[in-house]
C-alpha cells in the first residue's frame, strides 16, 4: 500500500487529495507519480476506473506555481466530454493551490473561450481540433508550455486526429515532459510515441486480462429483432442504479433513447450530432440522477467517470476489442463493482470468440431473462421502495385512511394493489427499432504473427491485431474544417475524423458514424 504523503508532494495538494476522499495511491498511481515527478516522458497503461487522471495530474500540479501567468500544461482528449471530466478533476487537485484550469474543447463559443484565456489559465485540457483552432488563431501560444499530456492517445489517432497532434506538438518547446495514458496501447501507439516522446518510461499496471477486474461480464445471445425486448428485461430485472447502453449508430441511439422513454424508463441518447448543450444536458441529467440510462454512441465509451454506473449493456457489439474494453470500463470504477451485459446476434458469435482472445477473457453466456423473472425483479424492487418507506416512518398522515381501508378489504388485496400501483404496468408501446448488420468477425487471428513478443499486453505485443491494418475508414474528411465564427462547433464536428492512412485492407467499417470532437 502506497500512501500519498510517501510523494513528497506539497502540503496544499496533499490537502486536495484528502479532500477527494482518496486514502491510498492506486497501483498505476503508486508506479507512475514518483517517474513523473522526476520529469521524465512516460507511456503508462493500467485498467479502466483506476486513476490514471490523477496519475499524470498530480505530478503536473506539483510543477506549476500559483504565480504563474502562462500556460504550462496541456492536456489533450479525445471527446469533449472527457475533456470536460478531466478538467474538472485537475481543477478539485490544485483547488488549494490557486492552479487556473480551462478546458477548450469544440462546440462551445469560442469568443467565451477567449475571455476565459485571457484569465491567463496555467493548464489547458482540450480536444485536438478546437485546439488547432485557437493555435492558428493565436489565441492560445505553447511556447511556455513545459508538460504535455495525451490522454486516451491510441483514440485520438484513431479518430483522425494524428496531424492535429503532431502540429500542436510542434508548437511546444522540444524539452518539455510528455506524458501518454491509456487503458489499452495499439501498436499504432508506438508511432507516435516514437516521434514525441523522449526515451519513456513504460509504465504499465497490466495483470492477465486486460478489463477491470470489479466487472462481471457476460453475453445473451439474441436475435436483432429481440434486442429491445432483451434489454426491457434486463433493466426490469436489475433495475440498475445508472447504465450505459450503448449502440452502434446514431440512428440506433436516437431510436432506441426514444423507444426507453415511450416503455416508461428514464432515458436519453448521447452521440457526436447532438448540439453541444445537448450533450452537456444529458450528460448532467445522467451524473445527477435525473436520467437512469444512458444511450450512448462510442462518445461515451472512453474516460467517462460517472459514479453509481453498476450496468453496462452493448446493445450491439462493438467492433473492436478495445472499445469493448472501455466501454465496459464504465461500470467497475474506483473499487466498486459493475455488470457489463452484451447482446450478441447468432451471426456475431464468432465476433465475441475475437473479443475474447485479444481481452483474454472468458465471456460467459448468461440466458435471457424470462418474462416472469422480469416481472419478479420489477416487483421485488417495489417491494424494497415500500420496505424503505415503512422504514422512514413519517407515515402518520397516511394511517387514519389506512385504518378505514382495512377495515373494509383484506390487508393482502390491499398491499397487493398498492404494488401494482407502484410498480406501474409496463407501458405497450409499440417498438420497431431499425436492424443493424450484424458485426462480422475478423479474418485475421490475433494470437499469431506474434513473432515471439509477449503476448499479455494488450495492444502491444499482441500480433495480428493490428489497427494499423484496418483502414477503410474512407470518406471522413476534415478539409471543411472552418477556423472561424464563434460557436459552430455544432456542424463543423461533422467529418472530423479522417481516413487512416494504414496499409487499409478489408471493407469499409461500419464501426462508429459517430462523430465526435473538435
Ligand atoms: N487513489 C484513489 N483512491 C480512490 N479513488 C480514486 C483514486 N484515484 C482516482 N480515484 C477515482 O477513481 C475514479 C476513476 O479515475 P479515472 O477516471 O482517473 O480512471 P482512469 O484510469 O482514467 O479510467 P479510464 O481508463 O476509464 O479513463 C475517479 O472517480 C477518481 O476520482
Ligand atoms: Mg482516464
Amino acid at each position: 500500500m502506497t500512501t500519498f504523503v510517501e510523494f513528497d508532494l506539497e502540503p496544499k495538494v496533499l490537502q486536495a487529495i484528502t479532500e477527494l476522499g482518496f486514502e491510498e495511491a492506486t497501483p498505476i498511481q503508486a508506479k507512475s507519480i514518483p517517474i513523473a515527478l522526476t520529469g521524465s516522458d512516460m507511456i503508462g497503461q493500467a485498467q479502466t476506473g483506476t486513476g490514471k487522471t490523477a496519475a499524470f495530474g498530480i505530478p503536473l500540479i506539483s510543477k506549476i506555481s500559483k504565480t504563474d501567468d502562462k500556460i504550462r500544461a496541456l492536456i489533450m482528449a479525445p471527446t469533449r466530454e472527457l475533456a470536460i471530466q478531466v478538467a474538472e478533476e485537475i481543477e478539485k487537485l490544485s483547488r488549494f493551490k490557486g492552479l487556473r484550469t480551462l478546458p477548450i474543447y469544440g462546440g462551445q463559443d469560442i469568443v467565451r473561450q477567449i475571455r476565459a484565456l485571457k484569465k491567463k489559465p496555467q493548464i489547458i485540457i482540450g480536444t485536438p481540433g478546437r485546439l488547432l483552432d485557437h493555435i492558428n488563431r493565436k489565441t492560445i501560444k505553447l511556447e511556455d508550455v513545459n508538460t504535455v499530456v495525451l490522454d486516451e492517445a491510441d483514440e485520438m489517432l484513431d479518430m483522425g486526429f494524428m496531424e492535429d497532434i503532431q502540429s500542436i506538438l510542434k508548437q511546444v518547446p522540444e524539452d518539455r515532459q510528455t506524458m501518454l495514458f491509456s487503458a489499452t496501447m495499439p501498436p499504432n501507439i508506438q508511432k507516435l510515441a516514437q516521434q514525441f516522446l523522449k526515451n519513456p518510461e513504460h509504465v504499465s499496471v497490466i495483470p492477465k486480462q486486460v478489463s477491470a477486474p470489479l466487472i462481471d461480464q457476460a453475453y445473451i445471445e439474441v436475435p436483432e429483432r429481440q434486442k429491445f425486448e432483451a434489454l426491457s428485461r434486463l433493466l426490469d430485472m436489475e433495475s440498475p442504479e445508472l447504465a450505459i447502453v450503448f449502440g452502434r449508430t446514431k440512428r440506433r441511439v436516437d431510436e432506441l433513447a426514444e423507444a426507453l422513454q415511450k416503455r416508461g424508463y428514464s432515458a436519453d441518447g448521447l452521440h457526436g450530432d447532438l448540439s453541444q448543450n445537448q450533450r452537456d444536458t444529458v450528460m448532467r441529467k445522467f451524473r445527477d440522477g435525473s436520467i437512469d440510462v444512458l444511450v450512448a454512441t462510442d462518445v461515451a465509451a472512453r474516460g467517462l467517470d460517472v459514479s453509481g454506473v453498476t450496468h453496462v449493456v452493448n446493445f450491439d457489439l462493438p467492433q473492436d476489442p478495445e472499445s469493448y474494453v472501455h466501454r465496459i470500463g464504465r461500470t467497475g470504477r474506483a473499487g466498486k463493482e459493475g455488470a457489463a451485459w452484451s447482446f450478441v446476434t447468432p451471426r456475431e458469435i464468432d465476433h465475441l470468440h475475437f473479443i475474447e482472445r485479444v481481452t483474454r477473457h472468458r465471456i460467459p453466456r448468461k440466458p435471457l431473462p424470462t418474462l416472469a423473472e422480469a416481472i419478479e425483479g420489477k416487483q421485488r424492487i417495489t417491494a424494497e421502495r415500500l420496505l424503505e418507506i415503512v422504514e422512514q416512518g413519517e407515515l402518520n398522515e397516511y394511517k387514519g385512511l389506512a385504518i378505514q381501508m382495512l377495515e373494509q378489504y383484506d390487508s393482502v388485496q390491499l398491499l397487493s394493489a398498492a404494488m401494482k400501483l407502484l410498480t406501474g404496468e409496463k407501458r405497450d408501446a409499440q417498438i420497431e427499432l431499425t436492424p443493424e448488420d450484424p458485426i462480422r468477425a475478423k479474418r485475421r487471428k490475433p494470437d499469431i504473427r506474434s513473432g515471439g513478443r509477449k503476448p499479455s499486453n494488450f495492444g502491444s505485443g499482441r500480433g495480428g491485431y493490428n489497427r494499423d491494418n484496418r483502414g477503410g475508414r474512407g470518406g471522413y474528411n476534415r478539409d471543411n474544417r472552418s477556423s472561424g465564427g464563434g460557436g459552430g462547433g455544432y456542424n463543423r464536428d461533422r467529418g472530423d475524423r479522417k481516413p487512416r492512412t494504414g496499409e487499409g485492407s478489408d471493407t469499409r467499417r461500419p464501426r462508429r458514424e459517430d462523430s465526435f470532437e473538435s
